[in-house]
């Protein structure tokens, strides 16, 4: 449990599952109430309603869909209403995809871009004059993905490039503001997320490419969130193997191309032999 969190209204998009349920557990653990966010409404309430049982704390499911502005205005509007303010918004909910660029439906780009940046704009433009009224913190969960590019992954690589951007722009504008602006990049973390990845023409993937039982949990992931909420970072990359390839790519950019090959080439069904 946590002084600085307890009762303070935290609003988590993609709640569902993975990272998202598990930064919901976090921050009740951590006294925090909730605002989830995510499409599988019914899901989303019986997770609030353990969430409350379990931690005491107070927990209000949102149906929203990032991708639609219109939801994420809702989803704030809903926060405000239950709570009076938002203190803390994590833009988590996001989709991946595998498949060459060369082979790719443009569709697919703009869907990983509509949900995994648009979603974080709408969700921080709605929540912004609250934020900056409690002086709170805005979080994207990206990927290390959002400092180099991945094979099979362009579009998801260009949302997190864009997220980054966007981020730290905002960061910089609100300097003297007091709104705390943090990038959180998990490493790979055993989630649904390879699953759903977007193939080709916009399916769903339906297995996953990589060992999960070797990757880091969504557990872990979120409780470095809540510290890095609590300490205030601006950055959070959360693994020896990604702190290394952000600063190789940095000092020897083409080293780090051939070594990205190589372990995307070690996928099941590789996109690149
Ligand atoms: N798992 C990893 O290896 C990994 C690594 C780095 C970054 N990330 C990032 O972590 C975040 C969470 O992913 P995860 O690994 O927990 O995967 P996940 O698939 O378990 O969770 C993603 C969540 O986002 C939700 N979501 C997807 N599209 C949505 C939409 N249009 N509207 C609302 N919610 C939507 C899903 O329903 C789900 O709850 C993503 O932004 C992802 O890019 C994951």
């Amino acid at each position: 449990m946590s002084a600085v969190l307890h009762r303070k209204t935290v609003v988590i998009t993609g709640a569902s599952s993975g990272i998202g349920l598990a930064c919901a557990e976090a921050f009740a653990r951590h006294g925090a109430n909730l605002v989830l966010g995510a499409r599988r409404y019914v899901e989303l309430c019986n997770i609030g309603e353990t969430l409350e049982k379990q931690f005491g704390i107070r927990a209000v499911a949102v149906s929203c869909d990032v991708a639609k502005e219109v939801d994420c205005r809702a989803l704030i509007q809903q926060a405000e209403t239950a709570f009076g303010g938002i203190d803390i918004l994590i833009n988590n909910a996001g989709i991946s995809m595998r498949a060459l660029f060369s082979d790719l439906d443009l569709g697919v780009l703009h869907r990983l871009m509509n949900v995994n940046f648009w979603g974080a704009v709408y969700c921080t433009k709605y929540a912004m004059a609250a934020l900056l009224r409690s002086k709170g913190s805005v979080v994207a969960v990206s990927s290390i993905a959002g400092y180099r590019g991945l094979p099979g992954r362009t579009g998801y690589s260009a949302s997190k490039f864009a997220i980054h951007g966007f981020m730290e722009s905002l960061r910089v504008e609100n300097l003297k503001t007091g709104l705390h602006v943090m990038v959180a990049c998990p490493g790979f973390t055993a989630s649904n997320i390879r699953q759903t990845a977007l193939n080709a023409s916009g399916g769903e993937h339906g297995e996953t490419s990589m060992d999960e039982g070797k990757m880091m949990t969504a557990g872990e992931v979120a409780e470095r969130i809540v510290q890095g909420v609590i300490q205030r970072k601006r950055t959070l990359v959360m693994t020896r193997q990604g702190k290394l390839a952000v600063w190789m790519n940095k000092l020897l950019p083409a080293w780090v191309d051939r070594q990205v090959y190589q372990l995307f080439a070690k996928e099941k069904n590789p996109l690149v032999k």
